[in-house]
């Protein structure tokens, strides 16, 4: 059976949500939808809270992409929206997700304000690079009081400000998930208004589609008749039905071609820059690729494992360490889709206390594909403790 084909009609973003555990951050997402599929039932699907989730269904005799996306539009934007969960591994999502996308939508629920993990997540937003936030203040169904709510959103520009993004612009905007899923008029319009703010708040992003093709493999399928597919969201570049790509790191670089692309489970003839992308990739085997690596334009992106970088260690108030580390640590480096452990040299520091930003060298166990300015986190027992960017590559 055919596929349709994708049609770009509206301008694509890639959006998320974030937040503190328990905030709202999936009902948000289901109350998102399901104004959108009243709003305009032709283009927009509702997708219940327990819909958001779910591991990744197989399409027969297609290709597969990473369903924990929802897909929703505006009547001026197409959005791909991915839930980000708020428990210790978030940042893992953060780094393969977040990283590629073009705005967050940091839920905070007016009950509660600010709490630790709001403050870790406008840290890393600011590490790897989301560019902007729209403020989401959830809940504001349970509190009566005007000025209670007035001061929680004043919390939260300020956190955003002590962060560098800037506060007093960040549209920060009253919603109740809870009750616009229950279908109650006034939590209805404010979803309206959450996404008119982000409409016209976050720009359309400039898509280096100039730059070299490079996505990160998040997930490998292998489609029975057909051969090998990758999935991920493309982080720069442009890639055509028919072209050459190299899949590198992690172990020796494989050449292929792309013979097949699907987005949404409709058929691609060419995947941009912000696209959630499936490639077949002829004569490859199943085994020859996998998550960690990415799919590059020949010649353009290296393995690198020994390297310069500018880390930040969270402070224990960021999420961080309790303790100082020294030049004996070896933990988790988070690259893109994958984690590899390596060493550091500290040079002249003995000891890195949380909340020092240092320069360093790191040489990791096996090799990532690497470019200068790639953002990293450092985790250690679950927990995220640094984030760096590399600044110069040495092997
Ligand atoms: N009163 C009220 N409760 C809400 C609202 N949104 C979510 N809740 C409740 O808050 C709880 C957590 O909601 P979730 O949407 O699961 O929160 P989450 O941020 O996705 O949670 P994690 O993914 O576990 O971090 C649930 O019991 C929701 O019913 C809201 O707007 N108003
Ligand atoms: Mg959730």
């Amino acid at each position: 059976m055919a596929k349709s084909q994708f049609v770009r009609t509206k301008p694509h973003l890639n959006i998320g949500t974030m937040g503190h555990v328990d905030h709202g951050k999936t009902t948000l997402t289901a109350a998102i939808t399901k104004v959108l599929a009243e709003r305009d039932p032709g283009v927009n699907r509702f997708v219940a809270f327990d819909g958001i989730d779910r591991a990744p269904e197989e399409v027969a005799r297609g290709i597969t992409i990473n369903i924990s996306h929802v897909e929703y539009e505006t009547a001026t934007r197409h959005y791909a929206h991915v839930d980000m969960p708020g428990h210790a591994d978030y940042v893992k999502n953060m780094i393969t997700g977040a990283a590629q996308v073009d705005a967050a939508i940091l839920v905070v629920s007016a009950q509660d304000g600010a709490m630790p993990q709001t403050r870790e997540h406008v840290l890393l937003a600011r590490r790897v690079g989301v560019p902007y936030l729209v403020v989401a203040l959830n809940k504001s169904d349970a509190v009566d009081d005007p000025e209670l709510l007035d001061l929680v959103e004043l919390e939260v520009r300020e956190l955003l400000s002590e962060y560098g993004f800037p506060g007093d612009d960040v549209p920060v905007v009253r919603v109740s998930g809870l009750r616009a899923l229950e279908g109650d008029p006034h939590w209805t319009a404010a979803i309206g208004e959450l996404l008119d703010a982000i409409d016209s708040y976050v720009p359309i992003p400039d898509r280096e589609l100039g730059e070299p093709f490079l996505m990160p493999i998040e997930n490998v399928l292998t489609i029975s008749g057909r051969g090998t597919v990758v999935t991920g969201a493309v982080e720069r570049g442009s890639l055509k039905l028919g072209d050459t790509v190299e899949v590198v790191g992690l172990g020796p670089t494989v050449t292929s071609t792309a013979i097949g692309m699907e987005t949404f489970g409709k058929s691609l003839e060419s995947a941009e820059a912000g696209d959630n992308a499936a490639v077949l990739l002829r004569g490859v085997k199943r085994d020859e690729v996998r998550r960690g690596q990415v799919v590059a334009l020949p010649g353009s992106v290296q393995p690198h494992r020994k390297f310069r970088a500018q880390l930040h260690a969270l402070s224990t108030a960021e999420g961080g360490r309790h303790t100082p580390f020294a030049a004996d640590y070896r933990p988790q480096f988070y690259f893109r889709t994958t984690n590899v452990s390596g060493g550091i040299d500290l040079g002249d520091i003995t000891l890195v206390m949380p909340g020092d930003t240092i320069d360093l060298t790191v040489e990791l166990e096996k090799p990532i594909a690497m470019n200068l300015g790639l953002g990293f986190a450092v985790r250690e027992g679950g927990h995220t403790v640094a984030a760096g960017t590399v600044t110069e590559l040495l092997d």
